[in-house]
């Protein structure tokens, strides 16, 4: 426990330095330390003295927390079981988190354990910038870079014994997926005294990072490259993937860094990149297996040393069950859709994460929960297990709980026995669930089932058997059960607006579906789409033109694919030539800030003049990247500049928010000069 005095003396220097703007040395490092502890106070309104543990996630959050990094968290095992190895017996803790800062996993000595717990060290606990100030991890997420905060770096007074040594992982979409970290409760006041481990934590977050990116580009061909052959196998500088036809499918951040924008356009082929073709590398590397070769970058000419890995996985073959025929167009039709995954878009690499796992429990009896916004393709993605499994013969049956008043669910859902109630029918009906029986029953937006109903739900998934309304021998059935919904279910529990154990029920196989403006293949999905409403149409060669393709991609989507499909439906529909042009689409996808409406002040900032948003931004922006600020300046303006809510709105986290903001220098009026 601190004295009163400590605590008092260091949150009066944090407040007095924000609010002078105290150099706090010359270097970069401390003027990031300012930077970050005036967003703690100004923006995130961190009490410095605020004197508790950190905030700690319960058990089912944390568990939703790690299910959406599973494939993630096995990567990274081997590299936090290394770092663990080198600094734990040194009295350290190492920590990841994910991207909302929340730990995920967790790592330190038995006989520290305790005294690490009483400090907050833990599974669950929360190390964002928003609610614990400057700290390591939060710091890392918001600034995107390796941070090392030294006892009384730390924001808040809680925090000034420790030492934190923190690096940030990047995932495909150039976006922190994770955090690494060590820290020691009680360090040497000497900061150089930290380097070491400040140098190791980075060194293995960047093999994670590595790792990952390779686990990613796993369907292609991937070219491991560095610039010491002899090296090659234990440090790798690039990895780039690419496709049967050359065509670069992605690389690790390094290479997108340093290779990918050398020219301010990212290289479309292997030619554009290398002095030779695709055809040439595999060739070579087929000529000597297994040994380095050398690559010469175009332009520069300077030599890499590589080698070449054959794709783990063949794109797409694996979507369907074994010796299931591809249906073939004849007589002038479109052909069949593909069974299972085959019809849909999946290349994002989290929903490629789910697909994975989906296809492992599809014919195993566990109940499957899907959350995500609207439009996200909840029941697509149902369809397509059900499609895919031994029960694809079986009906698939859905029933929409938010759609039809609650008096009806029941006896849709349930069936009734002839003359159960009056107006029914004289003979009774089969409800949904017998309807299903050796199928699936696919159940949107659960949330809103009535509460009794929840029971009767339980019973029957519990039991295995039916009670129709008025009838009195319960029906055997044979259901898999797939619910889905948008709202918060842990929230509705806590509220006691759902059974907990009807939740602990349905929950046993979690899938999170992207929203589309996150999804990594929003490209993919844009032409699917395209191609499918085209056709529908019976339009041939429709195609978008770049600057609306532009416009697609960076466009916040509220209803998702469904939005994307009815915008892509109409403007098929109305363009007259082979053209779609940004006036065949609704107007809010190219929306710029109206002229004329000014911010108005954010009580978080400290009050001066108010200043118009440039709308021509100070620095120059890729056509990307214009729309992206154009589009975050509106938001921000038409939520009075909360940070929180417009990020919510165009779905980011906060931290990227603010990376974004830094990145594209969008300032906040009252943070202006005059
Ligand atoms: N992966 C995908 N690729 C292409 N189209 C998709 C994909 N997923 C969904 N869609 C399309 O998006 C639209 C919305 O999908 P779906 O009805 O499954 O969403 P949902 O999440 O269940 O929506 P809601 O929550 O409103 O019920 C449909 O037209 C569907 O065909």
């Amino acid at each position: 426990m601190q004295s009163t005095q400590i605590v008092t003396r260091h949150a009066d220097r944090v407040i007095e330095v924000v609010e002078r703007r105290t150099q706090l040395g010359p270097d970069a490092n401390a003027q990031r330390l300012l930077r970050s502890w005036q967003r703690s106070l100004n923006t995130h309104q961190v009490d410095p003295a605020r004197v508790n543990s950190p905030r700690v996630v319960g058990y089912p959050a944390l568990r939703e927390h790690r299910e959406r990094l599973e494939a993630f968290m096995r990567i990274s095992r081997e590299g936090i079981d290394r770092l663990q190895a080198q600094i734990v017996p040194a009295n350290y803790c190492v920590l990841l988190t994910d991207a909302d800062g929340i730990t995920i996993d967790y790592r330190t000595v038995p006989a520290l354990e305790r005294e690490f717990r009483e400090q907050g060290f833990r599974p669950g606990t929360c190390w964002s910038e928003e609610w614990e100030g400057t700290c390591g991890v939060g710091t890392s997420l918001i600034d995107g870079q390796p941070t090392l905060v030294h006892r009384d770096e730390h924001f808040r007074t809680h925090n000034i014994a420790f030492t934190c040594s923190s690096a940030p992982i990047f995932g495909p979409d150039d976006q922190p997926v994770a955090v690494l970290d060590a820290s020691a409760l009680h360090a040497p006041m000497q900061r150089e005294s930290q380097l070491l481990v400040f140098r190791m934590v980075i060194e293995r977050a960047q093999q994670i990072e590595n790792a990952f990116a390779y686990y990613n580009l796993r369907p292609y061909w991937v070219l491991q490259c560095g610039r010491l052959a002899e090296f090659l196998s234990v440090q790798t500088d690039y990895l780039i993937g690419f496709d049967e036809s050359g065509r670069i499918t992605g690389g690790n951040r390094r290479a997108k860094l340093e290779l990918f924008s050398r020219d301010g356009r990212p290289p479309l082929f292997v030619h554009d990149l290398f002095e030779c073709t695709a055809h040439d590398i595999l060739a070579t590397a087929h000529g000597r297996p297994g040994q380095a070769f050398p690559l010469r970058l175009l332009g520069s000419g300077e030599r890499l040393f590589a080698n070449l890995h054959a794709p783990a996985l063949r794109r797409h073959t694996w979507l369907r069950p074994q010796a299931e025929p591809v249906p073939a167009a004849h007589d002038g039709r479109p052909a069949a859709p593909l069974r299972g995954f085959g019809h849909l878009a999946i290349e994002d690499v989290r929903l490629r994460d789910n697909v994975e796992r989906a296809l492992k429990v599809a014919n195993r009896n566990i109940p499957v929960m899907l959350l995500g916004e609207t439009g996200t393709g909840k029941e697509a993605f149902a369809r397509a297990i059900h499609d895919f499994s031994e029960r694809r013969d079986k009906p698939f049956v859905a029933l929409n709980c938010a759609a039809i008043p609650e008096s009806l669910i029941e006896s849709e859902l349930f069936g009734y026995r002839d003359g159960a109630f009056t107006g029914a029918r004289s003979k009774g009906a089969r409800g949904k669930i017998q309807q299903a029986d050796g199928g699936t029953l696919f159940l949107d937006e659960i949330g809103d089932m009535p509460l009794q109903l929840q029971c009767r739900l339980l019973r029957v998934l519990a039991e295995g058997e039916v009670l129709p309304l008025g009838a009195e021998t319960p029906i055997p059935v044979q259901l898999h059960i797939v619910c889905a919904t948008h709202q918060n279910l842990q929230e509705r529990v806590r509220e006691g607006r759902f059974r907990e154990d009807l939740y602990y029920r349905l929950n046993a196989a979690v899938f999170m579906l992207p929203p589309l403006r996150e999804r990594t293949d929003i490209g993919q999905v844009i032409d699917r789409v395209l191609g499918e409403e085209s056709a529908a149409m019976g339009r041939q060669g429709q195609a978008l033109d770049s600057a609306v393709r532009c416009a697609l991609e960076h466009y916040a989507w509220p209803g998702n694919i469904r939005q994307l499909r009815h915008a892509m439906r109409y403007a098929c529909a109305i363009a007259d030539g082979s053209a779609l042009r940004a006036e065949h689409f609704p107007p809010e996808i190219f929306a710029e800030t109206a002229p004329g409406h000014e911010p108005q002040a954010v009580e978080v900032y400290p009050a001066v003049p108010v200043a118009p948003v440039s709308a021509v931004p100070p620095i120059a922006l890729s056509d990307a990247e214009a729309i992206l600020r154009a589009q975050m300046i509106a938001t921000l303006r038409r939520n009075q500049w909360q940070v929180k809510r417009s990020a919510q709105e165009l779905g980011m986290s906060r931290a990227t928010f603010y990376r974004k903001l830094d990145k594209l220098q969008i300032v906040p009026p009252n943070r202006r000069d005059g």
